[in-house]
Parts: structure tokens; C-alpha cells; sequence
């Protein structure tokens, strides 16, 4: 049986202070697989507490965008260093605290490595350009400038990967931060900022605050000391962002979330489609903005398909995501579980025929976390809520198209437009597929899940607002340009 005394109290970092908040009040971070045991405790932090983050922030602005491009940039690599030497504690924190299996949890602290080391090299890279003037007695060239103050407020679905990609190109480009995780993933969050302090991170410029969304979140979002503000989450908190970011004309970024389409052609190879469906609907139980939630396939071969995909749904093991040979985890929640099954009642109601799963898994070890079975519906049609509201759950709508034209069709009957995928073998339809489809991430033969660190990300439509994340397009985000002449 575990002891308070046993779990750590993780602080608020402020100002180069690990700090308590005012309010002497902490919340706890538990384990979705275990719902007993506490993770550890954090810091119920008070618009007071916010207060001093953005000042702290806002104080070392100037020293930090003076330091230079290249110093940053090494002191990323020292923080990605760092990380990669605490890779299994921060991985396994990362299982305990939000149920992603252990070598998915260890493959993202690995990929938040590789973001960081990006980043760094960024240190060494241009930031800016010349340009000819008409006057050739002058020297015309652009310097990208960083925006200053900068709120990163991040889900808990990619509790190391999310705050990297941001925090990372945030800080070599010469913003200071202040940063707040899902209270859900807290404890990871705070592993990863440790990490950046033992790097040496320079008083003020990066400052970790928890505690509620509402509460900080809000206050971060509405302060009139920031400069920009990086979110991915819910469409509802999103919203608020850019309501409040436009009102006082300050940039925002936005990613949030995804109904993906999978569209299986009748000449696709279909084990091959089967086994990216599996992994793009189930992996990390469904809780990523790039899953795959629809699966549209042409009707000559969906029959065929649907046994394939039963098949190798029944051969997923689900379970602890710490114990070895499980490959599915718990809902990171027990509000994500209520809303899953919630959304499976609503599937039945409305006419979806449940094919697969359905239940959360009882009995034995099951009992105490929130486990649900991974789930297929088959005969859902485009206007039905499943088919149009992101679940956020190992939930599979199997829907059926006469031809190419249609599946598109309803592929991008949704107000999302992140990810999109097609299976086939025939080089005219995924010409057609490349052009029609509403995605920002297209993939052709390949699941729908899978961002690569060097490349844009971000979607279409209600998915995304703002300039898109990583590779070199987050230099567009976290910069602003100069255009600078010189009369000789
Ligand atoms: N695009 C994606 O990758 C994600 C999409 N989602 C979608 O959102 C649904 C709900 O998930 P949920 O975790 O509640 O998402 P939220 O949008 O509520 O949470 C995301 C982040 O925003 C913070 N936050 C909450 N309220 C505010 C606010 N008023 N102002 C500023 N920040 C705030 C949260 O803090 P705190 O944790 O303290 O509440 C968290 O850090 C999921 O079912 C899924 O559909 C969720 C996560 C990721
Ligand atoms: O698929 C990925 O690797 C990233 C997905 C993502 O950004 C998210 O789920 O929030």
C-alpha cells in the first residue's frame, strides 16, 4: 500500500526556483491503470502564482534574446542530453501517469530527444536573408526577431513530445517561456523541465506552472504581458485562445484534434491496410489528433477487410501499460473512459451496428483502472455523431463507399481536416486523393498516425489555426520579421 509520504510533491519552476504556490494546495496525478496509486502530487497554482511566471518571463526577455542564436542552441543540445540519459524514468512516469504502453512511452521521450537536437542545430542556422534593393547604394536584408513572451499550454496525450516541439523551437528562436502541461501528465512535465534546469536554462526564460486549466490556463491565455501562445487541446479551450489572442492582436497557434479518414480501395493491399488501421485507430488507445476514427472502404472488398480487421483486433492485448506483452493501455482518464462510453452508447442508439468490443474490460486488475475493449462499428453512416465528433478512444466507424469519389466524399464530410490516409495500388487514385482530400497530413499507403519532426504539422479546417508546428515551419511562429535597409 502506498504512503503520501511515498509520492514526491513536484514544485512550480519560477524565476530559477523550484517554488510551492501560494495557495499551499496540491493536486494529485494518478495512475489510469492503478487508480489507486498516486503518481505524485503538484501544485494547485493561483493567478498569483501565474503572475510571477509572466513576470519572471517577461523580466529575463532581453538578456535572453541577447544571448545569441548559437548559445541557445547549445544549451538545447545539453538539455536533450539530459533527457536521453533520464529516458527510462521519464518513459516509465509517462506509462504510470497517462497509460501509453512502456516502448510507446519510451519511443516518444526518444522522439522528444531527436525534436530537441533538431532544434538545437537551429543554433547554427540563418535567420534571415538579403534581399536586392532598387537602391544599389543599399543594403536590404530581413532578420526574424523572436516575439517575446511566449504561453505553451499542452494535453496530456504526448505529455513529452507536445511540450518539446513547442518549448524547443520557442527558446532558439529567443522567446522566454511560461509553460503549463495537462494536469493529467503534470508529473512527466516536470521531469522533462528538470531536465532543462540541470542544462542550466538562464534565470526567467523557461517557467513551469500547474495546476487548473480554468484557473492558470485562463489567466496565461488572458495576460496582457504575453506575447504568443501555443495550444493543442480541446476545440472548446482552443476557441478561447484565439478569442482572447485576437482580441489583443498577439499571435496564436492552434492544433486541435482530428477525425481521420481511412479510405481502403478495392485493389489496396489489404493486410497492409489492416495492420495501419490497427495501429493508427488503437495505439496509445485512440488518444492521438492523428488516429484514425473512420475507415471507409470500397464496397467490392469491405466484407473481406472487415474479417481482417476483427481478426487482428482480437489478438490485441490490453492491460497495464508497464507489464510487458500488453499492447494496448487504459484510457489516460477516468472523464476520457466516461466519455469513450459514452460515445459508445451513442453509436448503438443511433443505429451503428457494434461489430467488435464495445465494453470496458472487468474483473482482476481490470477493475481498478479504465480499460476499455477496443471497439468496431460497423454500418455507420457520415451524419451519425460518431462519425462526426472526435472520440478520443479505440474506436473504429467502418462505413462503406461504391467508388474513389464518394469515399472522398465522405472522407471530408467533417468539419476536421488533420490527417488522411488512402490504401491503394493504383497511382491514379492517390493523385486524386492528394488533390481532394481536406488534410494537412496526407498519407498514401501508410497510417494515419505518424508525424515526423522535420516536417510541417497541423491540419485544415477546425483542426488547426495558425502557422503549422515543427520542422522549419515553426520558425514562421515563434519569429517575427525585420525588414531592415542600410543607405550607404
Ligand atoms: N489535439 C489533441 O491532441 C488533443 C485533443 N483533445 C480533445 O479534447 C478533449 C478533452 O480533453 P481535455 O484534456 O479536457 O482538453 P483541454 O483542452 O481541456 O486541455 C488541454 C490543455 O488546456 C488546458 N486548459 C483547460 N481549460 C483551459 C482554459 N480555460 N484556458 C486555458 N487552458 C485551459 C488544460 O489544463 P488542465 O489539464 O489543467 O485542464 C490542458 O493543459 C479530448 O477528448 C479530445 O477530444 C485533448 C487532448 C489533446
Ligand atoms: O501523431 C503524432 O505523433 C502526434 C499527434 C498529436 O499531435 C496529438 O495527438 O496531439
Amino acid at each position: 500500500m502506498q504512503t503520501v509520504s511515498e509520492v514526491k510533491i513536484y514544485k512550480n519552476f519560477i524565476d530559477n526556483e523550484w517554488v510551492d504556490s501560494e495557495s499551499h494546495e496540491t493536486i494529485k496525478s494518478i495512475n489510469p491503470a492503478q487508480k489507486n496509486e498516486v503518481v505524485g502530487y503538484l501544485q494547485k497554482s493561483t493567478k498569483q502564482d501565474l503572475e510571477k511566471a509572466v513576470q519572471s518571463a517577461h523580466k529575463a526577455k532581453k538578456s535572453w534574446r541577447k544571448l545569441g542564436q548559437a548559445a541557445r542552441g547549445q544549451l538545447l543540445f545539453k538539455a536533450a542530453n539530459l533527457i536521453e540519459e533520464n529516458l527510462d524514468d521519464i518513459a516509465e512516469t509517462m506509462t504510470r501517469e497517462m497509460g501509453k504502453t512502456l516502448p510507446e512511452a519510451k519511443g516518444e521521450t526518444a522522439r522528444g530527444v531527436a525534436i530537441l537536437r533538431y532544434y538545437a542545430g537551429e543554433g547554427m542556422r540563418k535567420n534571415g536573408d538579403v534581399i536586392p534593393s532598387s537602391d544599389q547604394d543599399a543594403l536590404m536584408f530581413t532578420k526574424r526577431v523572436p516575439l517575446g513572451v511566449v504561453g505553451i499550454i499542452t494535453p496530456w496525450n504526448f505529455p513529452v513530445a507536445i511540450p518539446i516541439w513547442k518549448i524547443a523551437p520557442a527558446l532558439v528562436y529567443g522567446n522566454t517561456v511560461v509553460f503549463k502541461p495537462a494536469t493529467e501528465a503534470a508529473v512527466t512535465a516536470a521531469k522533462v523541465v528538470e531536465c532543462f534546469v540541470k542544462a542550466g536554462i538562464p534565470e526567467g526564460v523557461l517557467n513551469f506552472i500547474t495546476g487548473s486549466g480554468s484557473v492558470i490556463g485562463q489567466a496565461l491565455i488572458d495576460h496582457p504581458l504575453l506575447n504568443g501562445i501555443s495550444f493543442t487541446g480541446s476545440e472548446t479551450v482552443g476557441e478561447q485562445v484565439a478569442a482572447s489572442a485576437a482580441a489583443r492582436g498577439i499571435k496564436y497557434q492552434l492544433e486541435m484534434g482530428g477525425k481521420n479518414p481511412v479510405i481502403v480501395t478495392k485493389d489496396a493491399d489489404l493486410d497492409a491496410a489492416v495492420e495501419a488501421v490497427i495501429s493508427g485507430s488503437f495505439r496509445s488507445t485512440g488518444q492521438k489528433c492523428t488516429a484514425t476514427s473512420r475507415v471507409i472502404v470500397e464496397t467490392e472488398v469491405y466484407d473481406q477487410f472487415k474479417e481482417k480487421l476483427i481478426q487482428a483486433t482480437e489478438n490485441i492485448t490490453v492491460g497495464d501499460g508497464l507489464k510487458e506483452g500488453i499492447w494496448m493501455g487504459p484510457c489516460a482518464s477516468e472523464s476520457q473512459f466516461n466519455t469513450v462510453k459514452r460515445y459508445i452508447e451513442q453509436g448503438k442508439q443511433e443505429g451503428a451496428s457494434l461489430i467488435y468490443g464495445g465494453e470496458q474490460l472487468t474483473g482482476g486488475d481490470y477493475d481498478n483502472g479504465f480499460y476499455i475493449i477496443p471497439t468496431i462499428f460497423d454500418e455507420v453512416t457520415p451524419d451519425m455523431v460518431i462519425a462526426q465528433e472526435e472520440i478520443f478512444g479505440p474506436v473504429i466507424c467502418l462505413m462503406k463507399a461504391a467508388n474513389l469519389d464518394e469515399a472522398i466524399e465522405i472522407a471530408n464530410y467533417t468539419k476536421y481536416g488533420l490527417s488522411a490516409s488512402i490504401f491503394t495500388s493504383n497511382i491514379g487514385s492517390l493523385l486524386e486523393f492528394i488533390d481532394e482530400i481536406d488534410a494537412g497530413l496526407v498519407r498514401i499507403n501508410a497510417e494515419s498516425a505518424g508525424v515526423e519532426l522535420q516536417a510541417p504539422f497541423g491540419g485544415m479546417k477546425a483542426s488547426s489555426t495558425g502557422s503549422r508546428e515543427q520542422g522549419e515551419a515553426a520558425k514562421e511562429f515563434y519569429t517575427s520579421i525585420k525588414t531592415i535597409f542600410i543607405k550607404g
